[in-house]
């Protein structure tokens, strides 16, 4: 898929308050510096649309981005970020909480994962609470470029045992991206196309 226009809407801490189009939305979920940001500025060729930082802890609200005046990318503030106190990482939660539990238009989450660590309990419990509340998402794996191909798989076949071994019946769907060298960026934009055309075909009330 094409991507001609990325615009920014708004920026929000309040998931009542995001555009209130009925549009389909992908969001962007992870631990804090997995690379949200950067593979949204990566699928939009955009390096400034949203805003990165090599410190964790910079996206810090709901930021939707309108895509082909069609549909929505949403970066959201990452998870797991020990120096954001714990009143702040409450009120953090809170709102993205609020925002999957109650977001109509969200079709389906992308949690993204560093390809060079072990499966990490809190990507697991998030993953979980992801299947418990019904909200399909896919896992993206990021930061390709950082270890060989031998290590890409060897790193994915362990990922895929840890999630058996949590009592996943089955992997979710996944993409291995990298954002400096572009990797994945067909598949992930193409399955984004194939959902939008399911859901615009189905017209689910959109
Ligand atoms: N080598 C490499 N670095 C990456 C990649 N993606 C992101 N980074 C770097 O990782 C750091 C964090 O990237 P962000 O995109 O800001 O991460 P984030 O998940 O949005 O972080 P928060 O907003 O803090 O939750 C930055 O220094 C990026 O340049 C990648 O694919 N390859
Ligand atoms: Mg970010």
């Amino acid at each position: 898929m094409k991507i001609n226009t990325a615009e920014f809407i708004i920026s929000n801490s309040d998931a009542s308050k995001c555009p209130t189009e009925f549009l389909p939305e992908y969001a962007f979920i992870g631990r804090s510096n997995v690379g949200k940001s950067s593979l949204i500025n990566m699928l939009t060729n955009n390096k400034n649309l949203a805003k990165t930082s090599s410190r964790p802890g910079k996206t810090q609200l709901i930021n939707h981005f309108k895509i082909n005046n069609n549909w929505f990318l949403v970066d959201l503030p990452g998870y797991g970020y020990a120096k954001v106190s714990k009143k702040t990482k409450s009120v953090f939660q809170q709102f993205i909480t609020d925002y999957f539990e109650n977001r109509e238009q969200l079709v389906c989450a992308f949690v993204l994962i560093d390809i060079r660590h072990e499966a990490q309990k809190i990507d697991i419990e998030f993953m979980s609470y992801m299947g418990e509340s019904e909200i399909p998402f896919c896992i993206i794996f990021t930061k390709a470029d950082k270890i060989s191909r031998t290590k890409i798989d060897s790193h994915i076949a362990a990922y895929k045992k840890q999630m058996y071994a949590n009592n996943w019946a089955e992997m979710p769907h996944y993409f291995v991206t990298s954002s400096t060298e572009s990797t994945g960026k067909e598949d992930v934009l193409s399955y984004i196309d194939e959902v939008n055309q399911e859901v615009f075909k189905n017209n689910s009330g959109f």
